[in-house]
């Protein structure tokens, strides 16, 4: 398979609520699967590679499907993730105007089919998550010493919750690794929530994210888990409005068990990436058509 006649490479770099992605036309490139999980982990690093959370490929959908295109999603550490709510934003907005479908399109997932809604301003982005899986509330968990009460649902990825007073107080890192590496979520790991109740129609949030293996500024899937959780418990509404630690707004509504997720998705770049600088080796046909260039 011939991919990448060339030694640059173009992409696209944007984010939703400050998640940020490298995103890259695969119709033209035609990256072979095998090869995108190396690819990520060596141009998500800030610094030495582009620097994103992860790295989202666009291809078109079998012939005869229903989707207008479908997906590959890996997260900073080249592995790959089954969803990305804030990256599902970001992919609609550039498969529409990409071409892949109109302002209201379907693309295929490892979840599942995610049906988008995209504005008419391009920078709002409404999805229809999967269906949650797997809810479960109050684990009592041993972290570090400390019994904490820990809330879980898989809203496309899997999401560990938990409620606190004060979420800016908390050092989210360590108690995030403690939780993300639990035994009680092995195998697959998960990613977790803190948030703050501020009133039935209000969460403060913050997400250390399983595959970056750090705090990001947003997580979309956990945002819907934390939302979902918290109406759960009773102590937020259907519609509710979640300020991450990217001091952006998500949207979450709760209609019976389908939950839907918007904000912004911005694109913010379109460049070419060097391979070689970035380690990545490219493939015979890619270096003899790198020397024609
Ligand atoms: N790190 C997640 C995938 C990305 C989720 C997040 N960026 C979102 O917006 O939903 C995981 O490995 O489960």
């Amino acid at each position: 398979m011939t991919y990448c006649p060339s030694a640059t490479v173009p992409f696209y770099k944007m984010q939703g609520s400050g998640n940020d992605f490298v995103v890259i036309d695969n119709r033209t490139l035609k990256l072979p699967r095998e090869a995108m999980s190396e690819w990520a982990s060596k141009i998500c690093p800030r610094a030495f590679g582009v620097g994103a959370d992860g790295l989202i490929f666009l291809e078109n959908a079998p012939e005869g499907s229903e989707l207008d295109f479908v997906w590959h999603f890996y997260n900073a550490d080249g592995s790959r993730a089954e969803m990305c709510g804030n990256g599902s934003r970001c992919a609609a907005r550039l498969g529409h105007e990409l071409g892949f479908g109109s302002r209201t399109l379907v693309f295929g997932t490892d979840a599942g089919p995610i049906h988008a809604e995209v504005s008419e301003s391009l920078d709002i982005v409404k999805v229809e998550l999967t269906p949650p899986l797997d809810l479960a509330l109050n684990a009592e968990l041993d972290v570090d010493g400390q019994k904490i009460s820990v809330h879980f649902v898989n809203t496309g990825v899997p999401h560990a919750v938990t409620i606190w007073d004060d979420v800016a107080s908390l050092d989210v890192v360590k108690l995030g690794r403690a939780l993300r590496n639990h035994p009680h979520f092995a195998p697959a790991g998960t990613n977790v929530n803190f948030i703050e109740i501020k009133d039935k129609n209000h969460i403060l949030i913050r997400t250390y994210e399983r595959g970056v293996e750090g705090e990001t500024y947003a997580c979309g899937t956990g945002n819907a888990a934390s939302a979902l959780i918290a109406h759960e418990l009773g102590l937020v509404d259907a519609e509710v409005e979640l300020t991450t630690s990217g001091n952006e707004i998500l949207n979450i509504s709760i209609e019976k068990d389908t939950v839907f997720l918007q904000g912004k998705a911005i694109k913010t770049y379109k460049g070419e990436m060097y391979l070689e600088a970035l380690g990545i080796t490219p493939g015979e046909e890619m270096r003899q058509c790198a020397h024609e260039l």
